[in-house]
């Protein structure tokens, strides 16, 4: 394994720039999935990653998965799937990941072009999708590529899936993954996501649990159209005051949830569990690095890991329909609708929480005495995911971690959420491990994204190198 491996990891070096380049081409593409102008970039993106991987001489397919529910004038992205070797003797390895990003425009303080790869001296590469989820995905890319370059055998076959909807909920992957469990994927042995990110910013991790995510709008409506302030204000009952104060209603300062019978659905803290969090790399200090502030909830590193990993939160994210520039327009909004979404932990069942949350925000529009009009939705969901580390997918990981990084890596949860990772674990009945590339300050979602050169780099060292290690693990599951 050792030269093999060494052979390997300088051939990934001697590619590095042009592995950047292909990341300052993917980042190059706004492939934003939440807004319906930009799909063609996300279709653009799609195609990207089916001409590089025909280059690389796999077996590509862009799957069409129809309309997107609920905008019937949309087509969703089609997932991309594709088979890079065929040995009936080696293992079949599942990778997926997604080549959608988050909204980013400069004007919400990006110091570069949230689109435009931007290399500074210390090697920090900023731009949108850097770390969430292009630089991970070309990870397998230039994996392929640095073994055909050292003429090394391909350790797997490897089957990729890669969609352009994960921030968007995952719209009509599920129903793909069911559908193929016994086609496409029917012959992986275990399954590999790298789409998530180091506790901090030193030690790497191997992530066996995610939160779920349930993702509300709760739209309040009266006047037929906008209102001159000074006209109407004071006669008309507004839709953006009831709204306040609704979504005021959801959650505390501390970040208690306020809807009555969601603690009740969350599994109880065990003696046993308490015990695992003592013993994770993982300081206050390097949390208010990454979060930019001293503002957390919580003193202690116990109780921070806990309310990321295994309690539910509650976090409200704008107001569609309400005034948001500079300036000081005096308008009253006709309708308004707020987002927030619930992070959710063992054992609450989204259809239990939905149903926790409509009668709760009935309730309080109830107590308003409005006689605006209230509507309130599930926009999307996706279930909570805890696993078994004790698999042999998660030995060759830890194997591939400590001979890249030199470290035994730490067994994490994580408080985001990839809807899919539940549904690939029950539709093929494989283990299902998370495999981050990148560290706690990617700022991933927020402005400023990036991905360390190091990260990215000794990332695809470490994917590489898992593929080995997976190729001569035992297949014991315990
Ligand atoms: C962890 C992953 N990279 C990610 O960012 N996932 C998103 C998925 C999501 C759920 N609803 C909408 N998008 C997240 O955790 O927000
Ligand atoms: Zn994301
Ligand atoms: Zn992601």
């Amino acid at each position: 394994m050792a030269p093999k491996l060494d052979g390997f990891f300088s051939q990934v070096d001697s590619m590095s720039e042009h592995f950047i380049s292909r990341l300052r081409a993917a980042v190059a593409i706004p492939s934003v999935s939440s807004e319906a102008e930009r799909r063609p970039e996300v279709v653009r993106m799609g195609q990207f990653l089916v001409t590089e991987l025909k280059a690389l001489g796999a077996d590509v397919e862009a799957r069409p998965l129809g309309k997107q529910p609920g905008k019937e004038h949309l087509e969703l992205p089609p997932v991309i799937v594709a088979r890079y070797g065929n040995d009936k003797k080696k293992r079949t390895i599942l990778v997926y990941g997604h080549y959608d990003v988050q909204p980013a425009g400069k004007e919400d303080g990006w110091a570069t072009e949230p689109f435009e790869l931007t290399v500074d001296d210390k090697g920090r590469m900023f731009g949108r999708g850097s770390t969430d989820d292009k630089g991970p995905v070309l990870g397998w890319l230039n994996a392929i590529e640095a073994h055909q370059k050292i003429g090394l055998d391909f350790p797997v076959n490897l089957l990729m899936c890669f969609e352009g909807m994960e921030e968007y909920g995952s719209e009509g992957l599920d129903d793909f993954i069911k559908e193929e469990a016994d086609k496409y994927f029917k012959d992986v042995d275990a399954i590999c996501i790298s789409d998530n990110y180091w506790l901090g910013t030193e030690k790497p991790c191997l992530t066996y649990g995610l939160r779920g995510c349930s993702y509300y709008s709760v739209e309040i409506s009266g006047p037929g159209q906008d209102l001159h302030s000074g006209v109407f204000g004071g006669t008309a009952q507004e839709p953006m005051t009831d709204l306040v104060r609704m979504l005021a209603t959801l959650v505390d300062t501390n970040g208690k949830i306020q809807i009555p019978g969601i603690a009740d659905l969350v599994a109880p803290l065990t003696e046993e569990e308490k015990s695992i969090y003592r013993d994770i790399a993982f300081t206050m200090d390097s949390f208010h690095e990454s979060l930019g502030s001293q503002t957390t909830i919580f003193p202690d590193k116990e109780s921070t890991l806990m309310g990321r990993w295994r309690y539910p939160s509650l976090s409200i994210h704008g107001i569609e329909g309400a005034f948001s520039q500079p300036g000081a327009k005096t308008v009253i909004p006709a309708k308004v609708i707020g987002k927030f979404s619930i992070r959710t932990v063992p054992n609450m069942e989204p259809r239990d929480v939905d149903k926790l949350v409509f009668k709760f925000l009935d309730d309080e529009f109830k107590k308003l005495g409005s006689k605006n009009t209230l509507k309130a939705s599930l926009q999307h969901d996706g279930k909570w995911w805890v696993a078994s580390p004790n698999h042999w997918n998660f030995s060759a990981a830890g194997k591939a971690v400590e001979r890249v990084w030199g470290v035994k890596p730490d067994l994490t949860r994580e408080g985001g959420s990839i809807p899919v990772t539940l549904t690939f674990e029950q539709a093929t009945g494989k283990n299902v491990l998370l495999l981050p590339m990148g560290s706690s300050t990617d700022a991933a979602h927020s402005i400023n994204e990036k991905l360390d050169k190091k990260n990215y780099i000794e990332g695809v060292k470490l994917l590489g190198a898992y593929l080995h290690y997976v190729a001569e693990e035992e297949m014991v599951d315990a």
